[in-house]
């Protein structure tokens, strides 16, 4: 063999070695006894690694629980290229691969198929606006329909936007204890979420989400440990303050009133476990969806791409 051959002979070995090596890392982060995040560290150490050259889409999809059509979602959102190396992720890209294996994924591996979502947040983050896009375009999920004694508004449906009762049967739900939780909420008027429904989705493998006030939250986290709980976050103050202007629908003591409140809301959202910060209605819908685990059959998950 001539000089050139050997160093071909070589590369191709390593190569092949290199492939192997990048199977057994896979095969040690599906088997859970490697951790992805620390596969991501050892990728960033060193660019001479095994772990530099591995894409990261294969990393994603050795986790247990994440399919093809999953990771696609989820490295469009993360903003990483589908044929990406992890030695070749920029610095936020990076930081936002690291936050999604160290938090959401391990939650995914250790979690059921189904959950009890609760998605909260302060006045006008726009907590109605995500669950009404979830509700339109995710006919799969299944939104809790709360009951208020507050009156219905213009275009409110009985049963659908909530069930409308008066106080006398309120309490009587109350007092049957047929609410997971209720509160009374901006001082005014008592909402509950109805038990039975939820209890009914949950035993035939259906996940829910709940969009109910601060209060509420704390009081499922209490009532089902297992449940997850969302923070709905502004991108800033200014656009809450906006938004809540925006929407028109308060007077301004009343917005006063009400902005005074979300400050001390936001300052409970360490309490939650995910936190999501609503820019983009469909981009905080699908990051909503993503954390209620809902396993579809290939065929509907294939449908919904693009949404996410
Ligand atoms: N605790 C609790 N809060 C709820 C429930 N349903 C709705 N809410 C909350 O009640 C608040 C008022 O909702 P709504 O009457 O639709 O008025 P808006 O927030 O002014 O649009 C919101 O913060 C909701 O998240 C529920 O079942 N339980
Ligand atoms: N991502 C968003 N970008 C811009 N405006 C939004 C967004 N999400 C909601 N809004 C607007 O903010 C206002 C408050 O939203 P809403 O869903 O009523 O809030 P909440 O239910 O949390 O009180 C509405 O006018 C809504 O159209």
């Amino acid at each position: 063999m001539n000089p050139p051959e050997v160093d071909r002979a070589a590369a191709s070995r390593a190569a092949v070695a290199a492939r192997r090596a990048r199977a057994a890392i896979k095969r040690a982060v599906n088997e859970r006894r490697l951790s992805a995040v620390s596969v991501l560290d050892n990728a960033l150490r060193s660019t001479e690694s095994v772990e530099a050259t591995m894409r990261v889409r294969d990393l994603l999809q050795s986790i247990p629980g994440l399919g093809p059509v999953r990771v696609e979602r989820i490295m469009e959102r993360l903003g990483i290229a589908p044929t990406k190396k992890l030695a070749g992720l920029g610095v936020h890209q990076q930081e936002r691969l690291r936050e999604y294996l160290s938090q959401r994924a391990p939650q995914i591996e250790r979690d059921g198929e189904t959950r009890l979502v609760v998605l909260a947040g302060p006045t006008a983050v726009g907590k109605g606006t995500v669950s009404t896009y979830i509700r339109e375009n995710y006919p799969e999920v299944c939104l809790s329909v709360s009951a208020t004694t507050r009156a219905p508004r213009p275009g409110e449906v009985e049963g659908v936007s909530y069930y409308f009762l008066d106080d006398e049967r309120f309490d009587s739900m109350v007092d049957a204890g047929e609410f997971l939780e209720w509160a009374v909420v901006h001082n005014k008027s008592r909402y509950g979420t109805p038990r039975p429904p939820i209890d009914d989705a949950l035993a035939s493998g259906r996940s829910v989400l709940l969009e109910i006030d601060i209060q509420g939250a704390r009081q499922v986290k209490a009532a089902m440990p297992e449940a997850v709980l969302v923070f709905l976050l502004p991108p800033t103050w200014d656009e809450l303050v906006r938004r809540l202007i925006g929407r028109g629908t308060e007077t301004p003591e009343e917005q006063e009133r009400r902005l005074t409140t979300a400050k001390v809301e936001l300052a409970a959202q360490d309490e939650f476990d995910h936190r999501v910060v609503n820019s983009d209605v469909q981009a905080a819908a699908a990051e909503v969806v993503e954390l209620m685990q809902i396993q579809k059959a290939p065929a509907q998950e294939a449908g919904l791409r693009g949404k996410e």
